[in-house]
């Protein structure tokens, strides 16, 4: 959140940019059809507003000072009517309209904030905070789509309607309807003062108010830290300041506003005076008729209100102008990682891809010189070297920040080597499909990442298309049946958002049965640091052993004990392989690894003395 405040203050000091608002109304016209119809409702409804002063005067020309025939009333009662029945045809048909473009475009800019989003690669959200990218696609393409819609059309109505009625009015008398253009540059000058320092009392509330929301969302989610730590107190000191800032401002506004709406009734009143007066002397000389005077009275009110809407809209606009530039900012973006267009070609894109093209990978694995970093100055990798065969377990252990997550984000093509390749079946992924790689690439996370939903739905959710029986038939082999059977609807049970209704060990089993019913070739497991009691981890341990069955397999390793039967362990240090055998020939070297091996073993013995239990499967 603090993220888009910033960007938001950055932005709202450049003027009005051209470029940006082409680019907008360019994406408003995707839905051309239903703009054509509201831009028509608009134009028709604001000739209504000229037309009806205009009908005002005959009536009362003809009708109520003059002396023309009662015959025709019937037939000009029946011509006003239909004049009304057309207005509210328009009015609705204009909120009709309205509604349709702001949802529409809502929904076409958040497709394409969301497919940019699926397309972005992981360094782009390791500068990109995720305040700031949902503040995107939530209220700035809210604001926009209202802007567009709403603001925009209003925009369009005022202009037609000044521009109608100074026409008229120029040509049934000039010096009344100077009188009343007169007083638009005053009318301006305040309008544009008042709206001003409206406009900034509503953005710092608005500022407040994102503040208050940050509050309550990270309020929510360390609920369990605050109460722990037992700072509620502090907490809310700290809420009711922001608050208080918030009710400041909004206050603020609020005091403009009143202010500004006697201003412009007391100047209005002023030229309704001056017309009055000029009109009335005009009348009583018969230069003009009485209901001339009527329908300049008429128009003089309706004139300023498009006036004032058209400063609101104005400024609207240059604060909504931020929204579109942020927005313009995502899409903009450059996908770091994409494949080439002759990959494209063949394989299809991420959305839409080829799979029937996706040749099979038997899992043979080559790291050649490879040098990795994130910021340049700092250096992860330096020309590391790995081959692994087709169905090998690799251990990586090493010290925290030795560089394991960064060799399984290498694979995956989360990021690209600075220098070197990495070649799966002898083939630089490089020139491979990112979505075929994916493909045959299971990935089991240390936190297992669930979605709301139920067990069945988390289990298939990388193969929408696997049966029920197959669901069924994974959860038994990796031993979760049984706990899913006692949960109480089975497979249909709701696992609650992030899956928060199940243990660290069930939700673990359940991430194990999704990788396995999609069949990678590969599987890469950060496994879990979290003590588990002893029968939950020899459940997870039988687990991961059908998991990693017949598979070329890399697991990031925190408990030694799990990775003994691995064909290959490495010892990162630095980004550097200091050791590399199987746990034999390691624990033979007496080096890194058996300081590490016998230390942890040691702690574990300990702990199971001590008897640290905790979340039981079942
Ligand atoms: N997204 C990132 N941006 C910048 N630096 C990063 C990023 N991810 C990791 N690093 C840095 O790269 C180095 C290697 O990190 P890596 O996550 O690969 O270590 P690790 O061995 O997996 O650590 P751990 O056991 O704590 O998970 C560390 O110095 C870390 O600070």
């Amino acid at each position: 959140m603090a993220n888009s405040i910033l960007e938001e203050k950055e932005y709202q000091s450049k003027a009005f940019d051209r470029s940006c608002w082409m680019r907008m109304l360019k994406i408003l016209w995707e839905e051309k059809k239903v703009v054509i119809c509201l831009l028509a409702a608009n134009l028709a409804f604001a000739l209504t507003d000229i037309i009806f002063p205009l009908f005002n005067r005959y009536a009362i020309d003809m009708y109520v000072v003059g002396q023309a025939s009662q015959e025709s009333l019937p037939i000009f009662i029946a011509v006003y009517a239909g004049g009304i029945v057309i207005r509210s045809i328009c009015l609705y048909l204009y909120f009709r309209y309205a509604g349709g473009v702001e949802s529409s475009f809502g929904k076409n800019l958040r497709k394409k904030c969301f497919v940019k989003l699926q397309n972005l690669s992981f360094p782009y959200f390791d500068r990109t905070a995720n305040g700031w990218l949902m503040a995107r696609i939530t209220s700035d393409t809210g604001r926009l789509a209202e802007i567009l819609a709403w603001s925009l059309m209003d925009l369009i109505w005022g202009a037609v309607l000044i521009v109608g009625i100074t026409a008229v009015m120029l040509a049934v008398n000039w010096k009344m309807a100077l009188a009343i253009l007169v007083a638009v540059p005053f009318l301006w000058f305040v309008t544009m003062y008042f709206q001003k320092r409206l406009l900034s009392a509503q953005r710092k509330a608005r500022k407040s108010n994102s503040k208050i929301t940050a509050g309550f969302s990270e309020s929510i989610s360390g609920a369990k830290t605050t109460k722990t730590l037992g700072v509620e107190q502090e907490n809310y000191e700290e809420f009711k300041i922001k608050t208080h800032d918030m009710k400041t401002y909004s206050m603020r506004a609020a005091r403009i506003n009143s202010l500004f709406q006697p201003v412009v009734f007391l100047l209005s009143g002023i030229v309704l005076a001056l017309l009055v007066y000029i009109g009335g002397n005009q009348v009583l000389l018969s230069v003009i008729q009485f209901g001339t005077l009527s329908m300049f009275i008429n128009y003089a009110e309706l004139f300023f209100e498009p006036l004032k809407q058209i400063a609101r809209v104005l400024g609207e606009m240059q604060m909504a102008q931020a929204s579109g530039e942020r927005i313009l900012s995502l899409l903009d973006e450059e996908v770091e990682i994409d494949d080439s267009d002759e990959v494209k070609a063949v394989y299809g894109t991420l959305l839409e891809p080829k799979e029937e093209n996706y040749e099979p990978l038997l899992g043979n694995v080559e790291f050649r010189h490879v040098d990795f970093f994130y910021n340049e100055n700092e250096k992860v990798l330096s020309d590391f070297n790995l081959q692994v065969k087709q169905g090998e377990m690799i251990a990586l252990v090493g010290e925290t920040g030795s560089g394991k997550s960064t060799i399984v984000n290498l694979l995956c093509r989360f990021y690209e080597p600075k220098q070197g390749q990495i070649l799966m079946d002898g083939k630089d992924i490089q020139k491979r499909s990112v979505g075929w790689l994916h493909s045959n690439i299971g990935y089991v996370l240390q936190t297992p990442n669930l979605f709301s939903g139920t067990i069945r739905d988390n289990i298939r959710y990388g193969r929408p298309d696997a049966t029920d029986q197959e669901v069924e038939d994974v959860a038994r082999l990796i031993h979760a049946h049984d706990f899913i059977m006692h949960m109480p609807k089975g497979y249909d049970s709701e696992v609650g958002e992030g899956g928060d209704m199940l243990s660290t060990g069930q939700k673990q089993l359940l991430s194990f049965a999704r990788a396995i019913l999609s069949d990678p070739s590969i599987v890469i497991l950060d496994e879990a640091t979290s003590s588990i009691d002893t029968e939950s981890e020899k459940v997870i341990q039988l687990a991961i052993k059908e998991l990693l069955a017949g598979r070329t397999s890399f697991v990031v390793a925190h408990r030694l004990s799990t990775i003994v039967n691995a064909d290959k362990i490495i010892v990162l240090d630095h980004g550097l392989i200091k050791e590399m055998g199987s746990h034999d020939e390691l624990m033979k070297q007496k080096g890194a690894y058996y300081e590490l091996y016998t230390s942890q073993s040691l702690l574990e013995k300990q702990q199971q003395l001590l008897s640290i239990e905790s979340e039981p499967l079942v």
